[in-house]
């Protein structure tokens, strides 16, 4: 079996050293659709997204892009079994640094048994010479290895919301979206080439979970945080269904002061779940 459960649950934490600029925060929020915005798309009086946290250092300069899928103490599983099946980040600081540096820990915290498929839950803690900055929590499907009569987990999930929404904010997708993104480092071939996305089971290429969440975060951001990043503390999502380029983003929000619960649909598809058990946190407008 291509996991070993002790192996990967009892590996020591591996640190990675980060390093990011100012150019890969204007990368990142262009390929969100930033655009003119000034504030996210040029370098004087830059805001930065709290998401950037998960693409930062892992630029496609950076050398460091999985080729062929997942390889960590006591996991090797093929890129076209894997998918993103959920992601948490938690913001440590008031403001992300716009150029820095840092040191990250990894450690594969559960491996959890969905009987057709094993949820990998890797956990990043992100600290620099002042302290930490962030923690990811990145679950990963791995289609196939799961079965092992191991437990199903539980997810961190916000309580159900009750009642229609309090916002509704449709945020468009483009064609070429999966390609900008890509751009930030993920270079997986299942946002890009049709070959690798129908052997992976899909018709299309498919976007990347971590551009559908920035987009959200951003919509968020603007439209419920009068536009001030550093409001966004935390941000959690189920990656429920796959989204095309191109596709509509529908996010319903139901907030709760500084507590948010989100889903996202996609209204071309009968509204089809494509984040689900998703919350986010927030500072009030004063902070
Ligand atoms: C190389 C470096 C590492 C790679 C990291 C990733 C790199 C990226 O480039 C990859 C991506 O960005 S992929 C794109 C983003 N992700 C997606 O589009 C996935 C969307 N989700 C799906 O398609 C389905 O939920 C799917 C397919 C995930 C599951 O759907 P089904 O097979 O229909 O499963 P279902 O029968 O509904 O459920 C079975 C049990 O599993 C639980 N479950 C379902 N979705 C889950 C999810 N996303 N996360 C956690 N658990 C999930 C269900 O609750 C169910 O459990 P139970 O039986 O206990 O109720």
């Amino acid at each position: 079996m291509p996991i070993d459960l002790d192996k990967a649950l009892n590996a020591p934490p591996r640190t990675q050293q980060l390093a990011w600029t100012t150019r890969d925060v204007l990368l990142y929020h262009l390929s969100l659709g930033s655009g003119s915005s000034l504030r996210y798309s040029y370098e004087r009086d830059l805001e930065v997204l709290p998401t950037f946290a998960l693409v930062a250092g892992q630029g496609i300069s950076a050398g460091d892009i999985p080729a062929e899928g997942l390889t960590l103490p006591g996991v090797d599983v093929d890129l076209r079994r894997l998918l993103h099946a959920g992601q948490v980040v938690t913001l440590h600081r008031d403001r992300l640094p716009a150029a820095g540096s840092a040191e990250r820990t990894t450690r594969i915290a559960e491996v959890q048994d969905k009987g057709k498929a094993a949820v990998i839950v890797l956990v990043h803690e992100v600290a620099d010479a002042d302290g930490p900055l962030w923690t990811s929590t990145m679950s990963i499907w791995a289609r196939g290895e799961g079965g092992f009569g191991g437990d199903p987990g539980t997810e961190p999930g916000p309580k159900k919301p009750e009642g229609d929404p309090t916002h509704v904010l449709d945020v468009a997708t483009t064609d070429d979206q999966a390609l900008l993104y890509r751009l930030n480092g993920d270079l997986n071939p299942l946002h890009a080439d049709p070959e690798f996305a129908a052997a992976a089971g899909f018709d299309a290429p498919i976007l990347h979970g971590l551009a559908s969440y920035g987009l959200v975060a951003k919509a968020v951001v603007d439209h419920l945080l009068d536009g001030r990043p550093a409001r966004l503390r935390e941000l959690g999502a189920r990656f429920a269904g796959p989204v095309i380029p191109g596709e509509t983003l529908r996010i319903s929000v139901w907030q709760q002061e500084n507590e948010l619960a989100l889903r996202v649909t996609c209204p071309e598809r009968d509204d089809a779940a494509v984040l689900t058990d998703a919350w986010a946190r927030t500072t009030s407008g004063g902070a």
